[in-house]
Parts: C-alpha cells; sequence; structure tokens
C-alpha cells in the first residue's frame, strides 16, 4: 500500500504520498495558503487598490484587516476548521472578505451561484453538513429570504443563516466585522481550502474538494500564461464563485499578483463597457454567448477599448466563425480557455499564432498535465482521432467529496480523472472540443444534469418517462429539451416549466422546450437512446 498524505477532512481522496512529493519537489506546490498570501500581498502592495465595486475602492491593507475582523466574528459565532459553510454571493467586496476570513479560520467554503434555488441550496447545505449559509438579501430580482427560510427550517446542521441586507430574521454579514483578537488555527497548505461545484452528470452536483497547495499552483502557473502582474486589472462580469471567473486566472489569480480587480454586477455591455474605459480594464473573461453581445453591442458604442489587452473565451465550445470577430473588433488578443473545476484548465498562448487561437481550445498550462484520449475501452486513440479526455496532474482532484461509489467510474484506478469530454489532439498538441460523452448539457457554459432535471419531472403526476437532451443553439451553443412519455393526460410546456418552477431549481435548468412522445428510440441495449433523440430534435428544428 502506498502512503497517503493525511487530509483531516473526511470524505476527500488524499493524494498518494509519493505524488504529493513530486509535485512539491517540483516546485509546483510552494507550501502557501490563501490566508497568508493576502496577509504578504498586503505587506507589499499595502495602499494599491485591490478591489473595485461602483465607487468603493478597497486597497490591499484595508481588505486584509476587514478579513481579520469578519475571522473574529466568524469564531465568536463558534465556526472553526473543517466546518462549513455555504456561500452564495453575487460579485461584490462582501465575497471576498467572507472568503477569506474563512480560509484563515481553515473553515470551507461551499461555492455556490447567485442563480441557485432551493433545491440546490438545500442539497448543498444538506450534503455538506455545513453550519452556516451566507446569502445575498435581494439580486437580480430575487428575494432570497423565503427560500433561506425554508432551508434553515429542513436542514438540521446549520446554525446561521447570515445575510448581506438588512433582516429580522437573520443576522447580518455587517455584524460579524469586529475589533477582536481572534485563535488563528494552524492551516496547512495541503489542508482542503474550499468545496468547488461541479457541472455535474449523473444527479446533484458534486462537490469537488480543493487544496491550497494546488489550487494555489493553478493560479500561478494561469498568472504566467495570461501574463497578469500588479499592473493589470482584472474584470469580474461572470459571478465569480464559478471556478473560470474565480481562477483562471480569475479574481484569485488576480489577488495574488496584486493586480486591481474591478467587479461588475452583471455582464451586460451597459455595465462592463462604460468599465472598461474608466478603469482601465485590462483583462476580462466571457462565455461564449456573452462574446457574441458584446461583439454586437461594440458595434453601436463609442467606448475608449485602448487599456483591453485580453479577452479571454470559455466555458463551452467557441465557433471560430464568432471567435474570428474578437480581435479586430476590440483591438486586442483573444485567449480561448477550456477548463473544469476538477482540475485541469487548458489556454491558447497569448503569442499563439490566429489559427491556434481561433480553432482550438487551447492546451494544458503546466508541464505536468498528464493527458490522455481514449475510446470506450479506455485504449489510447490514434493521434488526431477523436475520443474521452482523462487527465491527472498536480491541481487535478482525485476524488469528488463523500462519492466513494461515483469516484469509482469517474476516476480510473491509476487516478485519471474521466473529464466526460470528447476531443481531439492537432499536431501541435492543441485541443480541439468535439463533442461529449457525459450525459450534460453546456447551456452557453452553464452545466445542467440531465438526470438531475429527469428526477425533478419524473415526479410530475402526468409524466410517466423523461429523457432531456441538448438541442443546438445559435446563441447558446445547446438549450435543453425535455422529451416527455405522459401519463393519463399530457401536460402542457407551461405546467412543466412552473412545476419545476415551484421545486425551487435553477432558472436555467428548466427545459427549453418540451417534446411528447409515446417512447422513446432504444440503444441495441434497451437503454434510451439520447442520440437518436439528439438526433430527432435536431432536424426537427433544422426544419423549421
Ligand atoms: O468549468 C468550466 O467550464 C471552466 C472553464 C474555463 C476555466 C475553468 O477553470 C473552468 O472551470
Amino acid at each position: 500500500m502506498s502512503r497517503e498524505e493525511t487530509i483531516l477532512l473526511d470524505g476527500c481522496q488524499p493524494w498518494p504520498h509519493e505524488i504529493a512529493a513530486f509535485y512539491r519537489d517540483t516546485d509546483c506546490w510552494r507550501g502557501e495558503t490563501f490566508g497568508q498570501i493576502l496577509r504578504d500581498r498586503a505587506a507589499m502592495y499595502s495602499e494599491n487598490i485591490a478591489l473595485t465595486y461602483g465607487e468603493e475602492h478597497v486597497s490591499y491593507k484595508t481588505l486584509d484587516e476587514r478579513v481579520d475582523q469578519l475571522a473574529a466574528g466568524f469564531q465568536r459565532i463558534g465556526l472553526k476548521k473543517e466546518d462549513r459553510v455555504v456561500v452564495q454571493l453575487p460579485n461584490t467586496i462582501a465575497f471576498f472578505e467572507v472568503c477569506f476570513a474563512l480560509f484563515r479560520l481553515g473553515v470551507l467554503p461551499v461555492f455556490s451561484l447567485p442563480t441557485h434555488r432551493y433545491s440546490e441550496i438545500q442539497y448543498f447545505c444538506a450534503f455538506s453538513e455545513a453550519k452556516a449559509y451566507i446569502m445575498p438579501d435581494h439580486f437580480n430580482g430575487y428575494n432570497y429570504f423565503d427560500m433561506a427560510r425554508e432551508v434553515r427550517e429542513n436542514t438540521p446542521s446549520l446554525q446561521h443563516v447570515i445575510t448581506l441586507g438588512e433582516s429580522e430574521d437573520f443576522m447580518k454579514l455587517a455584524d460579524l466585522y469586529i475589533d477582536d483578537q481572534y485563535i488563528q488555527p494552524e492551516v496547512s497548505p495541503s489542508d482542503i481550502a474550499f468545496l468547488q461545484l461541479s457541472g455535474g452528470s449523473t444527479g446533484l452536483s458534486k462537490l469537488i474538494p480543493r487544496t491550497h497547495d494546488e489550487y494555489i499552483y493553478s493560479l500561478r502557473r494561469s498568472n504566467e500564461i495570461c501574463d497578469l502582474n500588479e499592473q493589470s486589472v482584472y474584470l469580474a462580469v461572470l459571478p465569480i464563485a464559478h471556478n473560470y471567473p474565480l481562477s483562471s486566472p480569475g479574481v484569485l489569480g488576480a489577488l495574488y499578483a496584486g493586480a486591481r480587480i474591478v467587479l461588475s454586477s452583471g455582464p451586460s455591455p451597459d455595465e462592463a463597457f462604460p468599465l472598461i474605459e474608466k478603469e482601465k480594464v485590462s483583462i476580462t473573461a466571457l462565455v461564449p454567448p456573452l462574446a457574441i453581445i458584446w461583439l454586437e453591442a461594440v458595434k453601436t458604442r463609442s467606448c475608449d477599448f485602448s487599456s483591453l489587452q485580453v479577452i479571454q473565451v470559455g466555458g463551452a465550445h467557441f465557433s471560430s466563425e464568432t471567435a474570428k470577430r474578437i480581435q479586430p473588433a476590440f483591438d486586442c488578443k483573444l485567449q480561448q480557455v477550456y477548463g473544469m473545476a476538477e482540475g485541469l484548465v487548458n489556454y491558447t498562448r497569448l503569442d499563439d499564432p490566429d489559427e491556434i487561437v481561433i480553432h482550438t481550445q487551447g492546451r494544458p498550462m503546466s508541464p505536468y498535465d498528464e493527458i490522455r484520449i481514449v475510446d470506450e475501452e479506455d485504449r489510447e486513440v490514434a493521434q488526431g482521432e477523436a475520443g474521452e479526455l482523462l487527465t491527472r496532474g498536480p491541481y487535478t482532484i482525485r476524488g469528488y467529496y463523500k462519492a466513494d461509489h461515483h469516484n469509482a467510474k469517474a476516476f480510473t484506478s491509476d487516478g485519471f480523472y474521466r473529464t466526460g469530454d470528447l476531443v481531439s489532439l492537432n499536431e501541435a498538441g492543441y485541443i480541439v472540443m468535439e463533442g461529449r460523452v457525459k450525459d450534460q448539457i453546456n447551456r452557453g457554459g452553464e452545466k445542467i444534469a440531465a438526470e438531475e432535471v429527469e428526477d425533478h419531472l419524473i415526479a410530475h403526476r402526468h409524466v410517466l418517462d423523461v429523457a432531456i437532451v441538448s438541442m443546438p443553439d445559435k446563441f447558446l451553443g445547446e438549450r435543453s429539451c425535455a422529451f416527455i412519455i405522459p401519463f393519463e393526460q399530457t401536460p402542457s410546456a407551461a405546467e412543466i416549466k412552473a412545476f419545476l418552477q415551484k421545486r425551487g431549481i435553477a432558472t436555467y435548468k428548466i427545459p427549453d422546450r418540451i417534446e411528447i412522445v409515446n417512447s422513446f428510440p432504444q440503444t441495441p441495449f434497451g437503454k434510451v437512446s439520447k442520440k437518436a433523440l439528439r438526433k430527432m430534435i435536431t432536424e426537427k428544428l433544422a426544419n423549421v
């Protein structure tokens, strides 16, 4: 038996000892922690601005101090090392204060997105046995209070519900900043720093444990590749709890570099374009549908984009037709980013020729990333052929949190993660996205696990059976289509959508289209053929 690293948190797959030693020897893992990094940056960059949100500017030094105040408050209410806290915050300064205060206490944020609703939040709280849940009061027209009350009632582990806003029912985040000493526990670089969410394919999102050591390595490498440094200004328009704007290099990469982060509460050109001009933004990250919106908007706006050096596009397949338009429209570089919250991130390089940047999804960021492209029997395919991407490396997890059964399928016996993505490699070793083998819909970067939504729909009394597949869409790349075999009565699309809304699932997961059928096409093994269903809907759409 190989010796293993001691990781304290139950339910996490430890790194094999020899492999951890190798990543340390190769200087991938440098023994840093998030709590300490902010301390160091505050010493180095002191009065430099770390965060800008509207008219508010927070220096590195102030951020560091506010984090300590909040850590003291969190400790006072009883949060301690290895506790879990579900954090559902939009792009705000509080997001950073909360995360770093938790990091300093060794408490693990569980990152959820502002669009998540009761079904997701209650599950994250229950599954992680969270002690606290931190949420906005309202955001994008949604009031979180009713949901939070229901979550609190149904989740025995939850001791505190904390809100950004004003409320009599809940603890106010603002009251937790206290000028007090607190006892800083020993937080080790090999400890789990937080739990990130998977896009998922079977059932509800899996939780992804990431250690300080490996995540910080991914930030450092990302910064080198994206040329992020203390002069950079990173504009965050996507929800920053998502792995891509969080870490590729994202807001955490920006803090690591001593750069400035400009927060936009939304991604629309109306909000983002004036910020680019005013704050002299040098780099930002988009998903493909947003890139299309920005390309349209830029035609009619006269904004000064001269500070902009790089636009990253990732999260879903980016068509080369659209990719071509970025550089001429914004007079800056395009960088394609193909990554996953489980680890591996691929980038096109800033000095790559147009041909590569427009037609590929980049190559692994680390020389220590290992990739294999395999057929259904796990045999490596010939160069240039499509197969499933398997990967392991210095920042790719070895297992999901508390998921032994699923882990046995999602990882090979020698520790490769099965990405579920179908890719090929070009001669230069760059990845080209070809499709997907996992049962997931990628709706403009928002990943939907078909099974999760099917499980909700099957609960409808007029649904006998259901299968959800992707259908092509010019704007989002893919949308979701639910094929339903009705029971007794045929439910209308509006009824189905209202039903799902009421069950409290995130709106992006609600099927865009409902197709009523008498039976499903089957594979030779008698399973539902989703391939045939995708073909059916694709052809139907093409004929309209
Ligand atoms: O999850 C993703 O889609 C993703 C995309 C780009 C970069 C990342 O880090 C990601 O996690």
